[in-house]
This record gives C-alpha cells, sequence and structure tokens, in this order.
C-alpha cells in the first residue's frame, strides 16, 4: 500500500472497497498451519468457556513470532483471533485476569503495532474482519451469512457483528461517491454535487432500514447480561483499575478502550464529509478522534484526509442554491435519524436491562453497568452527538 498516494482519489490503496467501504473483501478463514492453533482456540472459546476451560487451553498456546505471516489480510486474521483469545482470557468469568500471559500478549502487541491496531479486539476485527458468505456464489444477507468467530451468549454476538457488517455495508454505497464530490466542490460544480450528496443521504438512510434487523437478531439479556461483558475494554474499568498487564511486553499495566462502533470509519466518514465537528467541551470530540486510533491505520489516513480536505460544508453554505442546501441537509437528517433510532436501541438493550438487574438486586448498577462498550457515559455521549449534528442544518433561505 502506497501512502503516499492520495487516498481520495485512490481509496483502494488503503484497503477500502469500492463496493464494501470499510470492510474486510473476502475475509480469510484459515492460517497457515503453525498459526492455525490461535485460530482453533478461538473458534472453540464459547464450548471452552462453558466449560471453564478457557484459559487453561490458552496458557497452552506455543509462543509465536509473527514474522511468518504473510499479507495483509493473514495479519487480519490473526488479530482477530488473537483480540478474540485475549477478550476470552481477561473476561472468562468475573475473576477477570490483571496478566495476558506472553504467548499471546507478546504476539498480539507486535502484530497490532504492525496493522497500526491497539492489542484488545476493536470494531474492525470482529465485524469487519469477521464474516464469511455460506454460499460464497450467493449474496452478503443475513441467512446466507455467519461470523468467523463468535462469544458465549447462543447467537447473540452472530447478530450483532452481523447486522452492524450489514449497515456497514448498507452505508458504504456513499464511498464511491466521495471522490465526485471532491471534485465537484474543486470544479464549484453544484449540480453534481447535489446528485452526490443525494446518493449519500440514500446511503444512510438504507443503513437506516438495516439497523433495524438488530431486532431480529439480537436478544438484550445476552446483549447486556452476555456478549457486552467480552466486549468491554480496560481503560476506566474498576474491574482493572490500571489495566492489563501484556507480559513479556512490559510490567506496566497498559489500558485500552472496548470494542465501540465508534471505531467504525464509515460514521465518522459522513461527520468528517459533512463538516460535522463534535463538541469539545464535553469530551465527546476527544473520544472519538481517540477512536481512530483504533481504526486499522490505511482507514484513519483516509478519514484525516476526508475530514482535512472536506470544505462541502463551506461550499454549500455560501451557496445561494436552495437546492443544493436541501440535499446537503437531507444527509444531515438522515444521520439525525439514525442517531436518534440507536438512542431507542440502546434504551432497549443496556438502559432497560440495566434497571431490570437493579430492581431484581435491589440496588444501583455500579458507574461502569451504565457505560458504553467505549467505556463513555452513553446516553449523554449519544444525546450529545446527536444534538450536534442536528444543529449542523443549514437554513434553507
Ligand atoms: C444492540 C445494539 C447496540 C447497542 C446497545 C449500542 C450501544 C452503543 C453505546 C452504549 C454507545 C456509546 C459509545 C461507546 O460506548 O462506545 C454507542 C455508540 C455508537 N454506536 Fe452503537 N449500539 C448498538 C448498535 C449499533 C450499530 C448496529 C451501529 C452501526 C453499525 C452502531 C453505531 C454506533 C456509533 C457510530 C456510535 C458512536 C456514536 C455516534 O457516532 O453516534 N451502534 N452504541
Ligand atoms: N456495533 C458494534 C459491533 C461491535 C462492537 Cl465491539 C461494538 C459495536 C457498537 C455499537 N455501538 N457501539 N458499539
Amino acid at each position: 500500500m502506497a501512502l503516499l498516494e492520495n487516498p481520495l482519489e485512490h481509496p483502494e490503496k488503503f484497503h477500502i472497497s469500492k463496493d464494501l467501504g470499510f470492510i474486510l473483501e473476502d475475509p480469510l478463514e484459515e492460517l497457515p498451519d503453525r498459526y492455525q492453533v490461535w485460530v482453533k482456540l478461538a473458534k472453540n472459546l464459547p464450548t471452552l468457556v462453558e466449560e471453564g476451560q478457557f484459559r487453561e487451553e490458552a496458557e497452552q498456546l506455543p509462543e509465536l513470532s509473527i514474522d511468518e505471516l504473510q499479507g495483509y489480510k493473514e495479519q487480519r486474521l490473526a488479530h482477530l483471533a488473537l483480540s478474540v483469545i485475549t477478550m476470552g482470557y481477561v473476561w472468562q468469568d468475573r475473576n477477570v485476569k490483571e496478566v495476558l500471559p506472553r504467548n499471546i500478549a507478546v504476539p498480539f502487541w507486535n502484530l497490532s503495532e504492525k496493522l497500526g491496531l491497539p492489542p484488545i479486539m476493536v470494531y474492525a476485527d470482529c465485524v469487519l474482519a469477521n464474516w464469511k458468505k455460506k454460499d460464497p456464489l450467493g449474496s452478503m444477507t443475513y441467512d446466507n451469512m455467519d461470523t468467523l468467530f463468535a462469544f458465549p451468549g447462543g447467537d447473540c454476538s452472530k447478530g450483532f457483528f452481523l447486522v452492524s457488517l450489514l449497515v456497514e455495508k448498507a452505508a458504504a454505497s456513499a464511498m464511491k461517491v466521495i471522490p465526485d464530490i471532491f471534485e465537484a466542490v474543486k470544479k464549484k460544480n453544484s449540480e453534481s454535487l447535489k446528485e452526490s450528496l443525494q446518493s449519500v443521504a440514500s446511503s444512510v438512510y438504507e443503513a437506516y432500514k438495516t439497523f433495524q434487523l438488530v431486532h431480529e437478531h439480537v436478544n438484550p439479556n445476552d446483549f447486556f447480561n452476555i456478549l457486552r461483558v467480552y466486549l468491554a475494554g480496560w481503560k476506566n474499568c474498576s474491574l482493572l483499575p490500571k489495566g492489563l498487564i501484556y507480559e513479556g511486553v512490559s510490567e506496566i499495566p497498559k489500558e485500552f478502550a472496548g470494542g465501540s462502533a465508534a471505531q467504525s470509519s464509515i460514521m465518522q466518514c459522513f461527520d468528517a464529509l459533512l463538516g460535522i465537528q463534535h463538541t469539545t467541551e464535553n469530551g465527546n470530540a476527544k473520544y472519538l478522534e481517540e477512536m481512530r486510533n483504533y481504526m486499522p491505520s490505511p482507514h484513519k489516513i483516509f478519514l484525516e484526509a476526508v475530514a482535512s480536505h472536506s470544505s462541502v460544508r463551506d461550499f454549500v453554505s455560501s451557496s445561494d442554491d436552495i437546492q443544493l442546501k436541501k440535499a446537503y441537509n437531507e444527509c444531515v437528517k438522515a444521520l439525525v435519524h439514525i442517531r436518534n433510532y440507536h438512542l431507542q436501541v440502546v434504551n432497549k438493550y443496556i438502559i432497560s436491562p440495566s434497571s431490570k438487574q437493579d430492581s431484581e438486586k435491589g440496588q444501583k448498577s455500579s458507574d461502569d453497568e451504565v457505560k458504553g462498550t467505549g467505556g463513555t457515559n452513553l446516553l449523554i455521549f449519544l444525546r450529545s452527538v446527536r444534538d450536534t449534528t442536528k444543529r449542523a442544518l443549514l437554513e434553507e433561505s
């Protein structure tokens, strides 16, 4: 990958697909024989956790060098497998592990550095690289897909990861018009910009419609009580207050945030493209900015190129073309719509199960319980991100 290329003109050089966006196309399902032990253990996680044997099996892994991993797809599959093993090892049961053994920690740390990812499971692992078609000749529909790896909780992780993937795929249809948008602004071509913005708005609405699959495929209690535990990180975490020790890497514990769709490049790409700047007052911008470090480095570079070159908002604001302003506002309204819907989902999948648990236990959940997977105080954060999006609407006069 030539990092000197202009990402906006050659997204394919930044592992961005014109059809699937930031989704890893046709992920590998197996590694070369010497590394297959990682894949095998990660695939057996649900059964071994059920039997209380996962940690013991993980501690038997050989310590392998990452140098024999050939190519980007092998590296992504290896990072995914090691990330699943790490989450299972730390969170297998409520007596959390404070030390990740060196046979996992050393290759995971080294591979993370190579990929520009943190040594923890990220959205790019469990969503963007964690999928296959059952019938390779079939289409990318829920019934023709499966995840490569799962967590305890039955089909909950499959549902959560695959619905997220299909939302990414729906939104990805906007990616192909990004170069046209920058060209249109450069050439001050309002007609072309209007068409491209209308295409972006319809992609976001497609993503909103796909999001509704979550109700069909994710059970709220399994999500809240089981899966959410395994997605949690070790930053601002009361169970691992200093973070996790990566044995063989450092004796000093390291903190990393849990998996979150705040690490979804496509959602941050829409904000960047439209010039929607989240507030710095309450840490929203800082958190979202920090989550860019949890994206594959080529995707982070692409996102930063969009953010630094996007003068779409300035061009539309200064235009007297009302139809152009309407096209821009359609994009913003679509983002507000999906963020409003997302808030309803969060109430159903986190707030309600949390208060149900409180009444059953007769006590208030700890602060962690009402935090998101990314360790944020979720409702304040999500409402604020939605409100900032709404404030980006332009006067249509
Ligand atoms: C059961 C379903 C879901 C729940 C319970 C949920 C919960 C949350 C929570 C608690 C946050 C706060 C930030 C954090 O902790 O990292 C968050 C952020 C976010 N979620 Fe979800 N989420 C769900 C599904 C999805 C899906 C399917 C998507 C899209 C692929 C998504 C996209 C986002 C985005 C982009 C953010 C960052 C804030 C923003 O840009 O609006 N979420 N979600
Ligand atoms: N959709 C997701 C898929 C995977 C992981 Cl690790 C997190 C999320 C998520 C959604 N909203 N916040 N995080």
